[in-house]
């Protein structure tokens, strides 16, 4: 079984301004609305590659109740807990000449509601894949996904983070199978400024000496980098195309690894459909759908990628 876990599901509010202007009254050109938070993005991408899972979390309110109604219509299972203080976020991404998001914080989980998502997680067998996707709200401290992966140990459960700074950091004694920072975020948490692959590599493998089974990096519109366990490092580019939305491509590319990797166990078949799914959800107003994917699969294999 795949299971993601969302400790701040969000509504995305995706709107587009014509040359926005800070400190005036801006007007929205489109605007649209879709379930996000990163393990619910991965969820659904699982989903639409025809890998079945379930998606774990924390909702409150209104906005809780919506997503909970709306995810239901993504073709996974869901399994969240209900919290009740605060509202689970909107998040605000704006897209002008610069794309500028503001996330929200999310609501207050108490020990309790943790226990109840560890209770959950104690069904976790050997072969089953763990996702463990995006921030936490404040009210949990720092060290959760470092206590799941503990919690976790030794019972062959293959488990994915996709966090910043410390969350991230602080799983990697715990040999997480696959992280994925884009390369902002890998600079970041050694505080320094990337320029070019060879010092992405160099970094890369640093999170790997710290702990990291498997390494991807994924760089925007300049593709991605894997470095394996087997001491592979492997490049993709992307594809032709009008970004519409990058909201959820670093999602999408780690559902496209992981649906890549259990279908055969190559990891160069994991990085070019994680990066189809990547550019194709880039290339799609919200997540993208199964046929451009694949459509983007077949261009990356022909490019030699
Ligand atoms: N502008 C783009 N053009 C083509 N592909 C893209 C673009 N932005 C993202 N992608 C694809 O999606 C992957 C993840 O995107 P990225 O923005 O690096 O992740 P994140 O959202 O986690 O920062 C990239 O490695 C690439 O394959
Ligand atoms: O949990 P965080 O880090 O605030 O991120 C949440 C946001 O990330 C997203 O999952 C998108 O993530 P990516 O663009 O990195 O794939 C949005 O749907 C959501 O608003």
């Amino acid at each position: 079984m795949i299971y993601t876990v969302t400790f701040n599901p969000a509504l995305d509010y995706v709107v587009r301004v014509d040359h926005f202007a800070l400190g005036e009254v801006n007007r929205t050109e489109q605007e649209r609305i879709y379930y996000g938070g990163k393990g619910l993005n991965v969820s659904a991408v699982l989903s639409t590659l025809g890998y079945g899972n379930t998606a774990l979390g924390f909702v409150a309110g209104f906005t809780g109740d919506e997503i909970e109604r709306g995810v239901k219509g993504l073709g996974f299972r869901s399994d969240f807990i209900r919290v009740e203080k605060g509202l689970s976020r909107i998040n605000v991404k704006l897209k002008s000449q610069e794309e500028t998001e503001i996330n929200g914080m999310g609501p207050e989980i108490t020990g309790e509601d943790v226990t109840q998502l560890f209770e959950k997680l104690d069904r976790l067998t050997a072969g089953d894949v763990l996702v463990l996707s995006g921030s936490i709200p404040k009210s949990i401290n720092d060290d959760i996904y470092e206590r799941i992966m503990e919690s976790l140990d030794g019972r062959g459960v293959r488990i994915v983070v996709d966090a910043t700074k410390d969350l991230l950091i602080n799983v990697l004694p715990y040999h997480p199978f696959l992280i994925k920072p884009n390369n902002h975020e890998l600079g970041e948490m050694f505080g320094v400024t990337l320029h070019g692959p060879e010092e992405i590599i160099d970094y890369g493998k640093r999170l790997q000496k710290k702990g990291a089974r498997n390494v991807l990096i994924s760089m925007a519109g300049d593709g991605a980098i894997l470095i394996t366990e087997e001491e592979e490092v492997f490049r993709m580019g992307v594809p032709k195309g009008t970004v519409k939305n990058s909201v959820g491509a670093g999602d999408s590319m780690v559902a496209g690894f992981i649906a890549g990797y259990l279908e055969n166990g190559s990891f160069e078949h994991a990085l070019r459909l994680g990066s189809a799914a990547g550019s194709a959800s880039a290339f799609s107003e919200g997540l993208a759908g199964k046929e451009d994917i694949m459509r983007l699969y077949e261009k990356l294999s022909k490019e030699g990628f």
